[in-house]
């Protein structure tokens, strides 16, 4: 019997839990695998630090956010107890055959390493900013979607009670897709995203044009956006587990300035990680469910190296080299589509 270990690494995302229901109760039933969940991301796998995983221990998973395994930005490589050739003992020693990663791109970075150096291990992407590539959508994204839906809609009530400019920040560190999907389905004003900069004459220009016909402005801006004069994207968070900048506050630094440019008072609200808690979409839900399930097949088919993936309304199987030699950024004329509109 094929024994295999599940780990969920990087950032969370409502999902999770559904995958890991998915991949057991078909790898169990219909190819007769035997799992093991690992705790923490990479921590668990590198650490030997497993859990017994079987039906009853997914009962009732698939509405459940967050992820029963635990999660973390923990490297596999990052300790001298890390690497190919002591995670192959580790998992020897645990009788462990194959390993299925559930993770972003990094997650995918570090499976194709451990994959080139010998790991029978295959992927599941996951990702609320929704920019891994070679697949069309990635489960999460569409919670946090809604999520930041519902708050447009709610800060347009107040907004307009006081004729005020409100400033939406969602998460979004290198791609837009949350901030335009959300801002589109909320009929924002104007959407910030990382791939186009805006001047900030051209964003107060928006807000008082919509002023000007008596509506209260609409901002929402990705985490990741930059003005034309900023280097990089604002950090003033410090760094993450994998020594990157901990992003976030850049609508905190907007709002002054289109209050004081456009006399326009104006509020900003982060919207932090309440986009990644809480129930997964039914969308979502299927989305995870299907790619749990089919993951399983790639390791009964031993076809290491690769993740399940969408194209269409079909799961397909790509390469974990070919998925990530494409980040999915949101393309100009998708941005300009909605542009048009913004002001
Ligand atoms: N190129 C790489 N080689 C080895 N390990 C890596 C590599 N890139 C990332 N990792 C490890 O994998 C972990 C997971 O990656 P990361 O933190 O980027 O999350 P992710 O899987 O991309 O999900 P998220 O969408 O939250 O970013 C990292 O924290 C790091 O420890
Ligand atoms: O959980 P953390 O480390 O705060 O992660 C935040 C980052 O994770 C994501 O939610 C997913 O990659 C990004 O949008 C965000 O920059
Ligand atoms: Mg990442």
């Amino acid at each position: 019997m094929t024994k295999v270990g599940i780990l969920t690494s990087g950032g969370d995302c409502p999902g999770l839990n559904a995958v890991i229901r998915g991949a057991v109760l078909k790898g169990e039933t219909v190819h007769g695998q035997e799992f093991v969940g690992f705790l923490d991301g990479w921590r668990g796998l590198v650490e030997g630090d497993a859990v017994p995983l079987d039906r009853s221990s997914v009962r009732g998973l698939s509405n459940q956010g967050g992820t029963i395994l635990g999660t973390s930005r923990f490297g596999p490589y990052q300790t001298p107890e890390g690497g190919a050739q002591n995670i192959a003992r580790t998992l020897d020693k645990l009788g462990v055959d194959a390993v299925i990663a559930i993770g972003g791109e990094g997650t995918a970075a570090a499976s194709k390493r451990l994959f080139e150096e010998g790991i029978r291990i295959v992927g599941v992407p996951k990702t609320i900013d929704n920019d891994l590539g070679r697949t069309d959508y990635c489960f999460g994204f569409d919670t946090a979607v809604e999520i930041a839906t519902v708050a447009i809609d709610r800060l347009r009530t107040t907004g307009n009670s006081h004729k005020r400019c409100m400033v939406l920040e969602v998460m979004g560190r290198h791609a837009g897709w949350i901030a335009l999907h959300s801002g589109t389905a909320g009929g924002a004003h104007a959407i910030l995203i990382p791939e186009q900069p805006e001047s900030i004459d051209q964003i107060c220009a928006w807000a008082m044009s919509v002023r000007d016909r008596g509506r209260a402005p609409m901002v929402v801006v990705a985490e990741g956006f930059t003005l034309p004069d900023m280097t990089e994207a604002h950090s003033h968070k410090g760094l993450d587990g994998f020594d990157r900048p901990r992003l976030g506050g850049i609508a905190e630094i907007l709002a002054p300035i289109i209050e004081e440019r456009t006399g326009i008072e104006t509020r900003a609200t982060v919207l932090g990680h309440i986009q990644r808690g809480g129930v997964p979409t039914a969308f979502d839900r299927v989305l995870a469910t299907r790619l749990g399930m089919a993951v399983t097949d790639l390791v009964a088919d031993e076809d290491w190296g690769h993740m399940v993936a969408l194209h269409g309304t079909r799961i397909a199987r790509v390469g974990f080299d070919e998925a990530l030699a494409h980040h999915k950024l949101v393309p100009q004329e998708r941005y300009q589509e909605m542009r048009v509109l913004f002001g």
